[in-house]
């Protein structure tokens, strides 16, 4: 993981993400990056983000990994596929199932994998492990912005 984080690799003016932007003072800060032809984020959920009852975490906060890793993976493929710096995509659909409840206090680890790049549109597949628990699976939707094209 020599090379710096998708996400650090946003240009300034689209790096103000809440979840994922560098450049926002407050935000969760994801980090993603390639390993091997899959994508890897790792993120360890502070007691705040706590969902239904206590040890666990809200889906909002699920959603949101999902989102961001999506959306960083998407910008990498297309990066690494037309040979270009990374440019920013927007998220057109998010899809999300739940499959376990995902714990707090522990490091998740949000994988990716490319399923399609056509023109502006990356699509990917997301999972959500936790201590080797699949806790959720996601399917995003990612289209870049007509001036980063
Ligand atoms: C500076 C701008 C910042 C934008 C705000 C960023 C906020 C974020 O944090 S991202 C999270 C929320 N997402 C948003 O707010 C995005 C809002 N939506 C949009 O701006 C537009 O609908 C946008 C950019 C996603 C797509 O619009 P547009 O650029 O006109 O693309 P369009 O030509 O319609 O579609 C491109 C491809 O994506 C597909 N697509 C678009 N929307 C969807 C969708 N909801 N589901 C599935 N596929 C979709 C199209 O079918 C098309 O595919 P194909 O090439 O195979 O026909």
């Amino acid at each position: 993981m020599s090379e710096p984080a998708f996400q650090d690799q946003y240009p300034d003016d689209y790096a103000h993400c809440y979840g994922c932007g560098r450049l926002h003072a407050e935000g969760h800060h994801l980090k993603s990056y390639w390993d091997g032809e899959e994508t890897v984020c790792r993120y360890t959920p502070d007691p705040k983000y706590t969902g239904g009852f206590p040890g666990f975490l809200y889906g909002g906060m699920i959603a949101s990994l999902i989102d961001c890793h999506g959306a960083g993976t998407a910008a990498a493929a297309k990066a690494r596929q037309d040979g270009k710096p990374i440019s920013r995509f927007v998220t057109a659909s998010l899809k999300v199932d739940y499959l376990a409840p995902t714990p707090i206090n522990t490091e998740l680890e949000i994988r990716g994998k490319v399923v399609e790049i056509k023109g502006r549109k990356v699509i990917v597949d997301l999972v959500v492990f936790a201590a080797g628990t699949t806790c959720a699976t996601g399917t995003v939707v990612m289209v870049q912005l007509k001036e980063q094209n």
